[in-house]
């Protein structure tokens, strides 16, 4: 990535930051990424790439399919897929003003905001709860009911 792709136009906007696997897109995706675009002005995604999906089963949706689904979501000005080695690397650029975290990422917010300092970043990091009851709002379940009927 070129230095300055993403510029700050004056610095005017918030610009907030979400992340995430966002395969086989699904209503709690749209909630999530509504409600981390309401943190702010601007929002960008970090699309996890295949290699780095190791905390749950291989995404089936390839990681550029991913990305363009991501890109299509009215509420995200702008998606691109991560680094494949190291997670800091996107955000020298982004420059976000807030992380969003979802309600079961792994991350401790006061140790990723320390993290980001250390490089020179000062993001505030929120979390966005859970949304409200859907009958298939987690890409786990969708799984779990097409092995149902089909598998
Ligand atoms: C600030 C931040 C930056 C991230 N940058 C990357 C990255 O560059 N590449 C990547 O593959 N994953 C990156 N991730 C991790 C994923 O996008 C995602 O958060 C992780 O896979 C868990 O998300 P899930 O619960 O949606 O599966 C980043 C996460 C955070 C919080
Ligand atoms: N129902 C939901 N409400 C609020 N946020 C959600 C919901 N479902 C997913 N998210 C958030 O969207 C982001 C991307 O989610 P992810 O790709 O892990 O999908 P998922 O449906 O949670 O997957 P899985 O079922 O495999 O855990 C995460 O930050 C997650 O917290």
């Amino acid at each position: 990535m070129l230095a300055g792709y993403y510029p700050r136009p004056g610095d005017l906007l918030t610009r907030v930051l979400a992340t995430g696997t966002f395969d086989i897109l699904h209503p709690g995706h749209v909630y999530f990424l509504t409600q981390a675009k309401a943190l702010g002005d601007e929002l960008f995604v970090i699309v996890a790439r295949d290699s780095n999906v190791t905390h749950k089963p291989k995404p089936i949706i390839p990681e550029e399919q991913r990305l363009e689904m991501v890109n299509a979501l009215g509420a995200v000005d702008k998606a691109i897929l991560g680094s494949e080695k190291d997670m800091f690397e996107p955000l020298k650029e982004i420059r976000p003003d807030i992380i969003a975290l979802g309600y079961d990422q792994r991350y401790d917010a006061e140790i990723l905001e320390k993290e980001l300092i250390k490089r020179g970043l000062h993001a505030k990091v929120r979390r966005i709860p859970l949304s409200k009851e859907c009958p298939l709002c987690s890409t786990g379940t969708i799984i779990k009911e097409v092995l149902k009927r089909y598998g």
